[in-house]
């Protein structure tokens, strides 16, 4: 590839992606008079990137450039803008540039609720995490909204107490900190009140100054109160003249019955493709790697079915009670709570067929058939639990109904384990165990793949060790320690023949000095840039219902008891004897974890 003989920008815009500008001789010109169409020359590059496939997009010679065959992809800078405005959709022509290429567009963001757990844990942290990595757009401006009475100065104070810096970039930290900060706004107002929100619109407009204004409300306040909030921004704090979004925190619903009724109160106000249903795990760095694992790597995807697959394992254990979120907790259960969402979402990522491409439709698409061919769970398929108190070494730990927001005859799981299958040509027969639950003796989140036992295996005949037990199993830790490893079976050095376990290991720390950027981070990102292929559409949410839903009602309509298990254990035993009963072994119980 032509060697550039000077470069204008270059910006590592996210891990994996990286987009450079280059002037080659006099081209900067024509580069602009490109960009002053109306197009954000980072935006568009990175998001050419994203969605095209290509490894590298850069402009040289006055035209876009991709690394992939440089000489067959540069193009006419008109065939070039054509291109990207055909693959990427129709918000990248709300983004205005101005000729020296500064943007002329704003991105009003509300964190609605912004007094809440939520924002200060992990909303606000990630937009300064987005800030210090250069990805915000150069105009933002950050509004926190809700009842509590609070100046600008006290949320920023507020702010400033959960932010931090990343491991490799201290050095300005405290400088970044400062002008972020500077850039965070408050106003107080009721979640149902249009003038309130009026009010917000008024201050908004103000930071605007007149730019196109790009808004992004993320709800982060209790689903009793989502319709309503959603109600008043959209009548009274929309853009005029750009986008508006709205980030949507689960629970969306408790059943298909409430759920079918939140997404139609929501689309009252809002299109489909302004609403942007999160749900965390999907933006987690292991999650994402799922597909690349498999469709970029030859040596799994003709592995990934019933040929080869014994079963695949979802396992998301805590080793904390619900502490502080009885209240919430108590309605919705480990079921709705983890399962429903986080696990099943990963599960359909694993199994969906190859995407057409990339695009955030194609991958729903794929996911969404999944969901729709599972069979029905049976309730015997189904193990339930609740943690009691325990005491260890003089320390007790509460139980799950002595939180005083909990009803003391409460019933509600806080853990469950269960079969689910998928009848579909690549999956017949596969057990797909999920197993969830809090007060756990470790904090972990996973997804292990067994394999079957080799044919006929050589070594059990020669060297009578029951090599069948010893299958392969793909393990990817999700969190923490992030990492991804295949248990082999090796012959152990040496001049005889003896064999054993290994793990051909990925360990993220140690292969990786970056630090893996928080899930809010992405998704946030993501909606910033109207990226929707880890959100979740509503025919995805209608089906992760319907399969959940007449379970959920059978257990609480015939109040079935859980199996308690104290706090700090591994959870009821009923899970093994589910899992023995699908002739699997739960991977994180074994001796070679
Ligand atoms: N916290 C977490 O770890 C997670 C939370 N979520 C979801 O995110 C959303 C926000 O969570 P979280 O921050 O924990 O929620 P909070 O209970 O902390 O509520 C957020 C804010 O909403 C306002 N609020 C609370 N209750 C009411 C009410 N009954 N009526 C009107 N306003 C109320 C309060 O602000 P004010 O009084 O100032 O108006 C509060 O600070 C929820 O939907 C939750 O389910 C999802 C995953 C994890
Ligand atoms: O959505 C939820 O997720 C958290 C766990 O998230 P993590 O990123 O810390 O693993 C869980 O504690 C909470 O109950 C649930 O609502």
């Amino acid at each position: 590839m032509a060697t550039l003989s000077s470069s204008v920008a270059s910006r590592s815009y996210r891990s994996g992606y990286s987009a450079s500008f280059s002037q080659v001789n006099g081209n900067r010109h024509q580069s602009l008079s490109f960009l002053s169409q109306g197009l954000n020359s980072h935006e568009l590059c990175v998001r050419f990137q994203r969605k095209s496939g290509q490894s590298s997009v850069f402009m040289q010679d006055g035209a876009v450039v991709t690394d992939s065959n440089p000489k067959e992809s540069k193009s006419s800078l008109k065939g070039v803008k054509d291109d990207v405005l055909s693959v990427l959709s129709q918000d990248v022509a709300k983004v205005g540039v101005e000729s020296d290429g500064h943007s002329q567009s704003t991105v009003s963001i509300t964190v609605v609720g912004a007094s809440g757990d939520l924002a200060k844990k992990k909303i606000f942290p990630a937009l300064f995490a987005l800030y210090y990595e250069g990805c915000l757009p150069e105009h933002f401006t950050i509004y926190g909204y809700s009842r509590s009475k609070m100046t600008d100065v006290e949320l920023r104070d507020m702010v400033s107490k959960t932010l931090t810096c990343r491991i490799d970039k201290r050095a300005n930290c405290g400088e970044k900190m400062e002008e972020f900060l500077k850039r965070c706004f408050y106003h107080s107002g009721q979640y149902d009140s249009q003038e309130h929100f009026t009010a917000l619109d008024k201050k908004l407009k103000e930071h605007e100054a007149g730019r196109i204004s790009n808004r992004l409300f993320y709800l982060s306040i209790p689903p009793n109160i989502f319709v309503d909030a959603v109600k008043c921004a959209s009548s009274s704090a929309s853009s005029v003249n750009g986008w508006t979004r709205v980030i949507v925190e689960k629970p969306f619903g408790r059943d298909s019955e409430t759920s079918a009724a939140l997404t139609k109160s929501l689309k009252q106000y809002l299109d489909e493709d302004q609403i942007f249903r999160i749900d965390h795990y999907l933006g987690k760095e292991l999650v994402e790697n799922l597909s690349v694992l498999r469709f970029s790597n030859l040596i799994f995807e003709p592995l990934w079915s019933r040929q080869y697959i014994q079963n695949v394992q979802l396992i998301f254990s805590e080793d904390f009670g619900t502490e502080g979120r009885g209240g919430y907790f108590d309605n919705y259960g480990i079921i709705r709570d983890i399962m429903q969402n986080h696990l099943l979402q990963i599960l359909a990522l694993f199994a969906m067929e190859t995407p057409v491409s990339l695009d955030a439709e194609d991958i729903r698409n794929e996911k969404v058939k999944v969901l729709r061919s599972m069979r029905p769970i049976k309730v015997e398929d189904v193990v339930i639990g609740q943690y009691k108190s325990h005491t260890n070494g003089g320390v007790t730990n509460p139980g799950y109904t002595d939180d005083k927001t909990v009803p003391k005859d409460s019933l509600t799981p806080t853990f469950a384990a269960a079969a689910l299958f998928i009848d579909n040509a690549r999956w017949d027969g596969v057990p797909f165990l999920m197993k969830a639950g809090k007060a756990l003796h470790t904090k972990r989140a996973e997804i292990r793949v067994q394999f079957r036992h080799v044919p006929g295996n050589l070594y059990n005949r020669n060297t009578g060790s029951d090599f069948d037990k010893a299958t392969n199993e793909l393990v990817i830790r999700v969190q923490p320690d992030e990492a991804i490893y295949l248990k082999i079976n090796n012959k152990v050095p040496g001049l005889g023949m003896r064999l054993d376990r290994s793990n051909l290991n990925l360990l993220y720390s140690a292969r990786y000095s970056k630090e893996i950027p928080d899930a809010y981070e992405r998704l946030l990102l993501d909606a910033i840039e109207g990226e929707r292929r880890l959100f979740i559409r509503s025919d995805e949410l209608d089906a992760a219902w319907a399969l959940f839903t007449p379970l959920l009602k059978e257990i609480e309509e015939k109040k079935r008891i859980p199996e308690y298990y104290p706090y700090g254990s591994r959870g009821p035993v009923g899970a093994h004897y589910l899992a023995a009963k699908h002739k699997v072994q739960w991977g994180d119980v074994s001796l070679d974890q």
